[in-house]
Parts: structure tokens; sequence; C-alpha cells
């Protein structure tokens, strides 16, 4: 049996940080990874990094309004081959980077629990346990295959990872689930030039956002041809010869429809990554969504064991997990000061375009908590920087507390929102007054001068 220092479970975000801080400080570290495409985890193999390497190929696309399909399908498969490159070159630096260090072992296997200091790796040949007194589980989450009939090995049925090695364009693509990935995946395959439907269980689209909000975002959606149904109850997926063929339903009138596809991506949600580790033998437990429960500092049911990132519920970011790092990092070895219950607020961005950003809360949640706000408003078309860009669709708002001025929450759905929120996130985690903001010198002609504007 090989013994360590520490054991890390899942190449993730902050696992991989967490394995390269304890190396430094000299400690003997394993980090153990399932599959050899995997090393650096979900956001650099198939998840933030290339997404957003398709996001902005899309974006380039969306210029080539008098092509041809055929023209629009060839940048499409050099799109994907970028994103391969970019992809391929971060998967050998992050496994050097570990590899490499000698206090650090890579293992290329499944892990699993066999008690709760033992892991065993299974690899493509063999079988090894490991141990030690001090174990991270770093294992992510995997998307959710929804029990529609037809779904289960359709080669014409897709998730967020397997699209993105499809190397011909979809002509029709229907999309079920207009969630984060639904919509980001609708927005840039509509630009390639693919005719997007995306079917929603749910009657309204993005449920949690403001109503003007969404409606600015359907708006904007739709102008770039995307037809979005909600209510949408999926029966069955049928492959018919070389297309697939959508049976759904409208859960409020039963009426029947179908649709005919060339694919069909499934972008259902995505749930913890915990079924083959054996967590009961170890003492460790998991909600009811297979989440392993942790408490401030990440420590699971067992204190020996902690867990980090998507695996543990809530949050699924990458700078989440980062965080994660950060806490364990300072309460091994720093003062101890940093836990989850801090962290509020975190801002969020999903890459459709323009972005639409987040940070706290909106003016719906801000008025059910009877929090007395001013509510300011700024069209995307009243933006100068906008106006040179082209880009005038979208739609900004700040929910200020009326009897504090500090900013309770804000929405920016605008090119550049993903950068300018940190902008925003920044004034609120230094409790600035909104007056900061509506002050500030800003450069121009820039989005984050809006921000003069939306707070004045
Ligand atoms: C399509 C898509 C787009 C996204 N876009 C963004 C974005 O723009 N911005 C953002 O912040 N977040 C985004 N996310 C979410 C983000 O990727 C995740 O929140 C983040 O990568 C989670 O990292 P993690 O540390 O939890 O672990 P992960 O990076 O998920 O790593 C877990 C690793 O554990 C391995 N593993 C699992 N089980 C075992 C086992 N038993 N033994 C050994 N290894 C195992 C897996 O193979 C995987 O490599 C996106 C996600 C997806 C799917
Ligand atoms: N920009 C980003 O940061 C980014 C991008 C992509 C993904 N992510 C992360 O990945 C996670 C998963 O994303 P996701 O979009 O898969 O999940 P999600 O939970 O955001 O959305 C899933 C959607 O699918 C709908 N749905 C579920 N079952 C359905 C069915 N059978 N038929 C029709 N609709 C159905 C739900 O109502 C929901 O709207 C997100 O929570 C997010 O944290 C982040």
């Amino acid at each position: 049996m090989n013994a360590f220092d520490v054991i890390i479970i899942g190449f993730g975000k902050g696992g991989k940080t967490l394995a390269a801080e304890f190396a430094k400080r000299g400690r003997k570290v394993a980090i153990v990874e399932r599959s050899d495409k995997m090393y650096g985890g979900t956001c650099i193999n198939i998840g933030c990094i290339p997404t957003k390497t398709l996001v902005h190929q899309a974006k380039i696309a969306s210029g080539m309004e008098d092509s041809t399909f055929e023209e629009r399908s060839a940048f499409y498969r050099n799109a994907i081959a970028v994103k391969e490159s970019v992809t391929s070159a971060l998967r050998g630096k992050n496994y050097h980077n570990l590899a490499d260090h000698p206090n650090v072992t890579v293992y290329t296997g499944v892990g699993s629990f066999v008690s709760a200091d033992v892991v065993s790796v299974r690899t493509s040949t063999e079988e090894i346990w490991l141990t030690s007194k001090q174990i991270i589980i770093n294992t992510g989450a995997e998307t959710i295959i929804p029990p529609i009939e037809g779904v289960a090995d359709n080669s014409l049925v897709y998730t967020s990872t397997s699209i993105m090695e499809l190397t011909d364009l979809p002509r029709r693509l229907v999309i079920v689930g207009g969630g984060y990935i639904g919509l980001e995946f609708a927005s840039m395959y509509a630009s390639f030039g693919s005719q997007v439907t995306v079917l929603e269980s749910y009657p309204e689209l993005i449920a949690r956002e403001d109503r003007d909000i969404a409606a600015s975002v359907k708006e904007t959606l739709e102008k770039k041809g995307i037809v979005f149904r909600m209510n949408a109850k999926v029966q069955s997926v049928k492959h018919v010869e070389n297309r697939a063929v959508v049976v759904f339903s409208d859960s409020q009138t039963d009426e029947v429809f179908e649709l005919e596809a060339d694919a069909v991506l499934l972008a259902t949600g995505r749930r913890p990554n915990t079924k083959d580790l054996n967590l009961k033998v170890a003492g460790v437990e998991t909600d009811a969504r297979g989440a392993i429960i942790v408490d401030e500092y990440l420590k699971t049911t067992n204190p020996n064991i902690r867990a980090v990132g998507d695996v543990k519920g809530g949050l699924q970011f990458t700078y989440i997990s980062l965080d994660d790092y950060r806490i364990i990092r300072e309460d091994l070895f720093g003062d101890k000061e940093r836990k989850t219950s801090d962290r509020n607020p975190v801002a969020y961005s999903v890459f459709i375009d323009p972005p639409l950003a987040r940070i706290g809360l909106n003016e719906d949640e801000a008025r059910k908590q009877n929090l007395d706000v001013i509510i300011k408003k700024l069209p995307v078309m009243a933006i100068p920087r906008a106006k040179t860009l082209g880009e005038t669709d979208g739609l900004l708002k700040a929910v200020i507390d009326k009897n504090t001025g500090k900013i309770v929450g804000c929405m920016l759905f605008a090119p550049d929102a993903s950068e300018v929120i940190n902008i925003v996130a920044m004034a609120m985690k230094t409790a600035q007054d909104y007056t900061f903001l509506r002050d500030f010198i800003f450069t121009h002609p820039s989005m984050s001068e809006a921000l003069n504007d939306l707070f004045s």
C-alpha cells in the first residue's frame, strides 16, 4: 500500500490547486483522475474553456450573414479544431504541472473508498491501494440524462461534452433544457448558423431572473432565430433514418408536437459525481441530491475527509471550486478566517450574446424580503460604447437599498457584462455607497462607464 500525506480524488480546479499547494509545502501528494482526457478537470476540458472558445468563434461567425450553410459548416469545423487545440494544450500543461513535481504522483484510474483512510484506484490494468489520514474529494458533477424514451444509445442525442466533438454543424438543433448550458449552446449554435429550438419544461425562461431581464434575453435570442417552447414535456426522441424526431407535449394543454432535428442536446442539469466513490465505508454522508454534506470549512461528516467543487452541491462554478481551495489552505496553513458563509454575494455570467451577468438580489427577491429599494435601469441602446460596437440590445438594472445607499444587486445584460459585473462585485464587497460607481472616473468609451449612468 502506498502512503501519502494527502490523497485527492478528482483533478478539478480546487483539487489540482490544493495538490500544488501541498506539494510546495513538502507534503507527499497523490491525485487520482479517472480519465486521461480530463487532467485539469471539467472547466478546461469540457466546460468553461471549450465553450467560451466556441462562443468567441460563434461571435465571429455571426458576421457571416451572406454565407451559405456549407461555408458556415466549414467555419464551424475549424472552430471545433481551434477548441480542441486550446483544450489539449491546457490539459497537457495541467498534467505536467503536477506530474512533473517530485512530491506528486498522478494516478489515472477510478478512485473509490475502501475505508476511511484507504482509497482504491482502478486503472485500465490493475487496482492500487493508497492510504492517507487526509483525503480530499474533488470529483465534480456529471450531466443528468433525463428518463426520456429513446435518448439512451441514440447517436443523434448529445450532452454538452459530446456535442463539442461534433464536427458537422447541425442544420436543426433541438436543445432540451433552457438553463445555463441550454442558453449558451442555443446562442452559440444560432450564431454558427443552426436553426435552434429550446424545449423548456418550466413555464418561464430563466425563472430566477426578474421578468424584465428575462423578457429582454428572450427577445434578443429570438432575434437570432431561436425558438423557445415553454411547458414542453419531452416524451421521446426517435432516430428515423438520419434524423431525430422529438415528440413533446405542452404540459398545460396536453397538445402533442413533433420536431425534426439533426442533433438533440440534453441540457437538463448536472448532478454531483458521487456514485463510484463508495462513500458509506468512509463515513461521508450525502444529501437527497447526492451532494456531499460539508461544513463551512468543507469538512464532510468524516472530519479527515473534505470535499471541494461541484461534488458538494450548491453553486457550480470554477471560481467557487477555486475559493474552496482557499478555504482549505487558510484552515490548514493560515489564520482559519476564510469560510463558505463569508462568500456572498457571488457574481455569475451566462455567456449568451450579449452575456447576462448578475450579482446579489434582483428586484423581485429584494421586494420579497421587504427591503425598501430604489430600482435603476438603463437600456444598452443608451450606452455610447454599445453604439460603437453596433450591439445595442440589452438592459442594465441595479437594486439599491434606499435607507443605506448600498448596492443590493445588479443585473447586466450587455456586451462585456461578464467583465463589468466584477467592478460592481468589488464595490459591493467593499461596502461602497452606490454613489461610488455613479461618480467613478471610468475610461471612455467603455462598457464600464455605463455604471455612471446606471447609478445616477
Ligand atoms: C458546458 C459547461 C460550461 C461551463 N461553463 C462555465 C463557465 O463559463 N464558468 C464557470 O465558472 N463554470 C462553468 N461551468 C461549471 C464548471 O466547469 C464547474 O463548476 C467546475 O469545473 C467544477 O470543478 P470541480 O473542481 O468541482 O471539479 P471538476 O473540474 O468537475 O473535476 C472533477 C474531476 O474528477 C474526475 N472524477 C470523477 N469521479 C472520479 C473518481 N471516482 N475517481 C477519479 N476521478 C474522478 C472527473 O473526471 C473530473 O476530471 C461549466 C460547466 C459545463 C459543463
Ligand atoms: N456560464 C457559466 O458559469 C456556466 C455555463 C454552463 C454551465 N454552468 C454550470 O453548469 C450547471 C448545469 O447547467 P444546466 O444548464 O445543465 O442546468 P440548469 O439547472 O441551469 O438548467 C437546466 C434546465 O433544464 C430544464 N429541464 C430539466 N429537465 C427538463 C426536461 N426533461 N425537459 C425540458 N427541460 C428540462 C430545467 O427546468 C432548467 O431550466 C449550472 O448550474 C452552472 O452552474 C455554468
